[in-house]
């Protein structure tokens, strides 16, 4: 590693002891944007990257609910607003039982990237509580989701901080914390996405992640001559993401081999069609149960009990899980067995060593904050809409999105094209996020 990496790297974990998720994202940012910086003149010396790495602002706060025996419990609350160089914070809220500061962090951190990608005036940011949400009722997440709004309200608002879902928060909890923001301000404003749209959602929201990622692969692909038709796909998760990155797959004539849970994956070998993938819906989104069950309703497939995707065979893997849940062994595998794209659908999916095997291998790999940029670039245009009193059609939303993801790529071989014609995404899309914050740093002085 270079000195001056190096020393960066030292600086920033001497101050965010145990936070190895937020040094994970920091060293793979560093490692790209250093050297650019040492190639510009004027990004040097106003301690930009620096800048970054220090949230703009981090909120913690006791969130306190009665669950339905009427015993009082106690999480934590957090939201990390990160940076509002180019516009109010925006990113997700999560509510899982490993939220802590490091994963809130990275995330905030890969969100200020992410969302300079999309073009969209919006800064980065993350929330979250270490709230499962995991076998309570309705009515108990209704409780915590009003106790943690309560707080939360003294710190967002539609043109200061806008936060939307994540792992664990989707249309119940936004719908219950978009319910106690509105009597606690006596304001119906956009100040959450991710809204119903009977309340001010946009259409292609719920889907447009999993969409997104999507057409970033078929971009990957067509570069290389190739198209999603009738490949193969390896897909990790059976959440939100992992759902809408299926359906689109399955749209376009490739054929969807796995989808997993915490509990373990299925491997259906017919492949998991249209009817199959609403059933897995239906099984998540509303019933709430296991991805095991999907064996008991086709029994041609198989679960596998604690473990992931990875070791079957396929020509597009996309890890739309969690962080970290693609392993340097898991990405031999999939290199040896053939597989030529990875997409990642999740933020951080696959660690640090699986990433250096996908670019030794030269085969195509796309980072979260780039192939997962659709759900908040669709965020950004429920804002607009919001604003304008407005709703676009499906069309028109989905064709903007298109549109956006075609040119978070474009902009990704732009500054990530190596001198060998092969192109490093991860690169390409550090500088091309970091360029538009870090101009708009400048211009504003010292703050
Ligand atoms: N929802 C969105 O619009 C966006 C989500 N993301 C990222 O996508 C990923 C998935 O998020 P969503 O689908 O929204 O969440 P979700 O809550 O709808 O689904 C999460 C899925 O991941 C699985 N999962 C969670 N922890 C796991 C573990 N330790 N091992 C295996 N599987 C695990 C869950 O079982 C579930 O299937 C996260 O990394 C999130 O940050 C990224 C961009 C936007
Ligand atoms: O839609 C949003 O504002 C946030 C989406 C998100 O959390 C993410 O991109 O990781």
């Amino acid at each position: 590693m270079e000195q001056n990496v190096k020393e960066f790297l030292d600086k920033v974990s001497k101050r965010n002891q145990n936070e190895p998720e937020f040094m994970q994202a920091v060293h793979e940012v560093a490692e790209t944007i250093i050297p650019f910086i040492e190639e510009n003149k004027k990004y040097q010396n106003m301690m930009l990257l620096e800048r970054m790495v220090e949230p703009e602002r981090m909120i913690m706060f006791r969130v306190p609910w009665l669950d339905d025996e009427g015993n009082i419990q106690v999480n934590r609350g957090f939201r990390i607003q990160m940076n509002s160089a180019i516009g109010p914070y925006k990113g997700g809220l999560r509510f899982h039982p490993t939220v802590n500061l490091s994963i809130l962090k990275f995330l905030a951190f890969e969100q200020v990237f992410k969302n300079s990608l999309t073009t969209l005036p919006m800064g980065g940011g993350k929330g979250g509580s270490d709230f499962d949400p995991k076998g309570k009722s309705d009515n108990e997440v209704m409780r915590f989701c009003q106790s943690f709004m309560t707080e939360l309200a003294k710190h967002i608002g539609a043109d200061t901080d806008v936060p939307a879902g994540d792992i664990g928060v989707g249309g119940r909890e936004i719908g219950y914390l978009f319910g106690q923001y509105k009597r606690l301000q006596n304001e119906f404003t956009g100040i959450l996405t991710g809204k119903g749209i009977s309340y001010g959602g946009s259409l292609i929201r719920p889907e447009a992640t999993g969409y997104g990622n999507v057409y970033f692969a078929q971009n990957m692909l067509s570069r290389k001559g190739e198209k999603i038709e009738d490949k193969t796909i390896v897909i990790s998760g059976a959440g939100n993401v992992a759902q809408f990155a299926a359906e689109k797959a399955i749209q376009l004539g490739a054929k969807v081999l796995t989808m997993s849970d915490s509990g373990g994956y299925i491997y259906d070998e017919e492949g998991i069609n249209q009817e199959k993938l609403n059933f897995i819906m239906n099984l998540k989104n509303e019933k709430r149960g296991r991805i095991s069950e999907y064996v008991e309703e086709y029994p041609n497939a198989r679960y596998h009990e604690g473990e992931t995707p990875w070791s079957v065979k396929c020509n597009i893997a996309l890890p739309c899980a969690t962080q970290n849940e693609l392993l340097e062994d898991d990405a031999r595998k999939l290199v040896e067995n053939g597989c030529m794209c990875v997409g990642e659908g999740a933020n951080m999916p696959c660690t640090p060593e699986a990433v250096e095997v996908f670019h030794s291998a030269k085969i195509l790999f796309s980072p979260g904050k780039a192939s997962n940029a659709g759900g908040v670039a669709t965020s950004g245009l429920e804002m607009s809409q919001n604003s304008l009193r407005y709703a676009w059609t499906s069309e028109e939303v989905d064709k903007k999105l298109h549109e956006i993801m075609n040119n978070i790529h474009a902009k990704c071989v732009e500054y990530g094209t190596d001198k060998d014609g092969y192109v490093d995404y991860v690169k390409g899309a550090n500088i091309a996020g970091f360029v538009k914050v870090a101009d708009a740093m400048l211009a504003q002085g010292v703050v």
